[in-house]
C-alpha cells in the first residue's frame, strides 16, 4: 500500500438493543453474509456507495433486521420506513421518512441525494419519488412479518408508551453500514423502520442527518441504532465526529458521546465509526448490538459487550521471484464459504 493509502474497511450494525438470545443466530448470520457482499461489491466495483449499499439492501431483504421487510409497525399496524447515505466527499446528503411499498428505502435515499436537489423528501413526496424513478414496489404484506405484528400486539396489550420501550425488544434492529476507501473517501448508509408502537408520522433519529448518521472525508464516517428520540435530541452521529476531531480515538468518541446521551437525555444507543485513517470505532450501552467489519483478509464481528470473533480468509500466498525482484503475488481463496 502506498503511503497515504488508508486500507479499505466496511463496517456495519444490525441494531442495539435488548435483542433476546433467541434472535443473536439469525442476527449473525445475517450481519456475517451483509459484510461479505458489500465487501465483495466493493472489492468488484471500487465504490465505498456501492459497497454500504449492497450491505443494507440485504439486510433490508433479511426480516432478522428492522429494515425493509421486518420493519417495525405504527399503533395503526402500518410501516413507515425511513433511509440516510451521506457521502463524505462533499457532505452530501439523501434521506427520506414515512416511506412505505419498497423493499428498499436506502435506494431512494440514494436517489434523493443523487437526483433531487434536496437532503430529505418525506410522506408522499418520498413515495411518489420512489415511483418515479422506477423503484419496484411491494405490498405491505410482502414487507410486514409475524414478527413485527406481534411486537405490536404485546406493545398495544401491555399499554406502553414507546418512549419508554427498550429499543430492540421486538429482536430485530435497525441497520447501518459505514466505509472507507484506500483514498480516505467515506460514506455512512442507516436504514430502519423506527419503533414499534411510534405515532403515525413520527420521524426519529434515522433519516436525520448529523444523528442516525454522519460522514466527512475530513474525519469519519458515523451509523447509529438505539432510541432514536434520544439519538436525535443529542446529535449523536455529529458529536462522535467532533470528539474524533477534538483529538479522541473513534471509540473513546463514540462511548463519550453514548455515554453522555445516557446520562444527559436517558435511554441507550450504539454506533459504529471510521475514522480518515482508517481507524475503527465499535461502541453501545445497550444490552446487544450486532456488528461487523472486513478489513484485508479477516472479518470481524460481535453481538455481546466485549465480544469479539475473527474470521481468517484462508489463502495461499504464491510469490513469483524473477530477475532478484519481487514480481508478482497470487492470493487463491481456498475458503468458498468466505466470500
Ligand atoms: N432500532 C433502532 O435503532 C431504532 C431507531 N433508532 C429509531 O428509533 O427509529
Amino acid at each position: 500500500m502506498a503511503e497515504n493509502q488508508v486500507e479499505p474497511i466496511i463496517l456495519i450494525h444490525g441494531g442495539a438493543g435488548d435483542i433476546p438470545e433467541s434472535k443473536v443466530q439469525g442476527k449473525l448470520d445475517g450481519i456475517r453474509k451483509a459484510v461479505r457482499l458489500g465487501h465483495k461489491k466493493f472489492l468488484e466495483t471500487g465504490c465505498v456507495l456501492g459497497g454500504t449499499q449492497a450491505a443494507i439492501e440485504y439486510m433490508e431483504e433479511d426480516d432478522n433486521f428492522n429494515a425493509g421487510r421486518g420493519s417495525v409497525l405504527t399503533t395503526e399496524g402500518e410501516i413507515e420506513m425511513e433511509a440516510l447515505i451521506v457521502d463524505g466527499k462533499d457532505i452530501k446528503v439523501g434521506s427520506v421518512t414515512g416511506v412505505k411499498n419498497i423493499l428498499h428505502p436506502i435506494a431512494l435515499a440514494r436517489l434523493v441525494m443523487e437526483k433531487t436537489p434536496h437532503g430529505i423528501l418525506s410522506g408522499d413526496g418520498a413515495n411518489e419519488f420512489g415511483l418515479r424513478m422506477g423503484l419496484p414496489q411491494v405490498s405491505e404484506c410482502d414487507l410486514i412479518t409475524e414478527t413485527a405484528r406481534s411486537a405490536l400486539e404485546k406493545f398495544l396489550r401491555e399499554g406502553k408508551d414507546p418512549n419508554v420501550t427498550e429499543i430492540g425488544s421486538s429482536g430485530v434492529g435497525t441497520v447501518g453500514a459505514v466505509a472507507v476507501d484506500a483514498r480516505g473517501h467515506m460514506v455512512s448508509c442507516t436504514s430502519t423502520g423506527g419503533i414499534t408502537g411510534k405515532m403515525k408520522g413520527r420521524v426519529g433519529d434515522t433519516p436525520i442527518p448529523g444523528s442516525g448518521g454522519y460522514a466527512d472525508d475530513n474525519i469519519g464516517s458515523v451509523s447509529t441504532t438505539g432510541h432514536g428520540d434520544s439519538i436525535l435530541r443529542y446529535c449523536v452521529a455529529h458529536r462522535i465526529l467532533n470528539y474524533i476531531e477534538q483529538g479522541l480515538s473513534a471509540t473513546e468518541a463514540s462511548q463519550k458521546a453514548l455515554d453522555g446521551m445516557a446520562a444527559r437525555v436517558g435511554k441507550t444507543a450504539g454506533a459504529i465509526t471510521v475514522t480518515k485513517t482508517g481507524e475503527v470505532g465499535i461502541y453501545f450501552n445497550s444490552q446487544k448490538m450486532a456488528w461487523a467489519y472486513i478489513r484485508g483478509n479477516k472479518l470481524h464481528y460481535g453481538i455481546q459487550p466485549g465480544q469479539e470473533v475473527v474470521l481468517y480468509h484462508k489463502e495461499i500466498v504464491v510469490i513469483i521471484k524473477r530477475n532478484k525482484n519481487w514480481l508478482n503475488m497470487c492470493i487463491i481463496n481456498l475458503d468458498k464459504n468466505w466470500l
